[in-house]
């Protein structure tokens, strides 16, 4: 069966029979985000598909199956403009891996903390992902939602961290508070709404038409089109050219200032900065695999710090066995791997150092900080130092194992021997 869903120039209400319009599913057998092969890109991200998707390429664009290009160098993208740009510069100088440009107009850079093996190029996050997609860059650094939009779900891409914490946001459909809508509240109640047929179907304005395509077909609805937009889609409806929008949200100040809001079963794709990889370079690259191995250890060990605090307490107590009991008796002083307990040494009255003091380190979660504070002094804690924490370099981060995994390897590649 044919869908109706099309896109349509914005401003118009003609419905134009583009080649998105014909989506035979059995043409493209359901594969992209709920494919086994991308484990990665489902966890978290995908929020309200109902059903697998289609794997249409966008509009009639063919994309030539990645392939390896001779070069000495592992290349990686980031984003040159938008408010990912600096943040990634920033997420990559915390973690001892700076990006330095020689001159502010060139596009290429170096990462000195990998020598030479590796050049950094400024480009726009849409050519960021399509460069990784056919293989020109190994690995990428943008938003999830610029990933997800651009890359389709393609086998040739994988996610290697899903959560850099930064560029936080999420797609969602938003509908305005006034006429038609005004009383939708949810997405089951917009798409009941009897005035959506053929001839007039849901205008959608978005700048993400592959997401929304997949979105759309996955709930079932036909009488949609899509119209195409950029920036400032929020005015759309109040202009007439389109019903409701599909755009990023943050605070949400920038929905409720244009009398728009969002409906319940709406949100599409939740973001934040990811690092990306190309399948075959991870494979068959030298060196990209440990290149990536390193990489994401300095990312995990800095995003991990980021979240804790290192906290010292002196404590009375009678051994350093006692101590550390009573430490281990309260939940919200676990820390990493438990307490490290050390003797405080004062002078005797002999004048002989003596123990009756010991010395407590754990590592507290900031966001807990204040009820492990309460808690040491609770249990005879005094003069509590808190300080932050650079790097927590632990065991082999998690999500190595994961990519692994999706790679098809065994695990320990980087010290053992790879198998496949
Ligand atoms: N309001 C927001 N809050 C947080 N992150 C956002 C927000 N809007 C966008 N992002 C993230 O930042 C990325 C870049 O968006 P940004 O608007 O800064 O750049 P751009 O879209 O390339 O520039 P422009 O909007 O000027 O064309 C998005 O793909 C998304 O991942
Ligand atoms: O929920 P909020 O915090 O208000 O953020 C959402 C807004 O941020 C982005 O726009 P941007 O600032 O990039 O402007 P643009 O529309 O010109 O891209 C996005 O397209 C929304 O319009
Ligand atoms: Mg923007």
């Amino acid at each position: 069966m044919l869908s109706n869903l099309s896109t349509a120039a914005a401003g118009t209400r003609d419905v134009h029979s583009l080649s998105l319009r014909v989506m035979s599913r059995r043409r493209h057998p359901p594969v992209v985000l709920s494919s086994s092969s991308s484990r990665c890109h489902r966890r978290n991200h995908l929020i309200a598909t109902r059903a697998s998707v289609n794997t249409a390429p966008r509009g009639d664009v063919k994309h030539a199956e990645a392939k390896m290009i001779e070069r000495d160098v592992l290349r990686m993208g980031i984003p040159s403009k938008g408010r990912m740009a600096e943040d990634t510069l920033d997420l990559l100088s915390s973690s001892q891996l700076s990006v330095k440009k020689l001159n502010p107009r060139q596009y290429a850079a170096k990462m000195p903390a990998m020598g030479d093996k590796m050049e950094v190029w400024f480009q726009r996050a849409s050519d960021v992902v399509r460069k990784v997609r056919s293989g020109d860059f190994d690995i990428g650094i943008l938003g999830y939602d610029m990933f997800a939009e651009f890359g389709e779900g393609a086998d040739d891409l994988v996610v290697v961290h899903d959560a850099l914490r930064f560029g936080e946001c999420y797609l969602a459909l938003a509908v305005p508070n006034y006429g038609a809508t005004a009383g939708v509240n949810s997405l089951d109640e917009l798409l009941a709404m009897p005035c959506w047929t053929e001839e007039n179907p849901l205008r959608v304005v978005t700048g993400y038409q592959y997401l929304a395509k997949t979105f759309f077909e996955n709930v079932g609805f036909e009488n949609v089109a899509l119209v195409a937009g950029d920036g400032a889609l929020e005015a759309a409806p109040a202009m007439g050219s389109a019903d409701i929008i599909l755009d990023l949200v943050s605070t949400g100040t920038t929905l409720r200032e244009n009398n728009l809001k969002e409906i319940e079963g709406g949100r599409v794709v939740e973001s934040q900065g990811v690092l990306v990889a190309n399948r075959k370079s991870l494979l068959e690259r030298d060196g990209c695999l440990e290149t990536v191995h390193e990489m994401l250890e300095r990312l995990e060990a800095h995003l991990e710090a980021k979240k804790l605090f290192t906290v010292v307490a002196n404590m009375r107590g009678s051994s350093a066995e006692d101590v550390a009991s009573l430490v281990m008796s309260c939940d919200s002083l676990k820390g990493l791997q438990g307490p490290t307990v050390a003797p405080v040494y004062t002078p005797g009255a002999d004048g002989k150092p003596e123990v009756n003091m010991y010395a407590v380190t754990i590592c507290a979660q900031k966001a807990t900080l204040y009820d492990s504070v309460k808690a040491l002094r609770d249990i005879g804690g005094s003069g509590v130092l808190v300080s932050p924490l650079t790097y927590v370099f632990d065991e082999e981060p998690a999500r190595w194992n994961l990519l692994l995994d999706e790679l098809g390897m065994e695990h320990d590649p980087i010290r053992g021997k790879e198998k496949r």
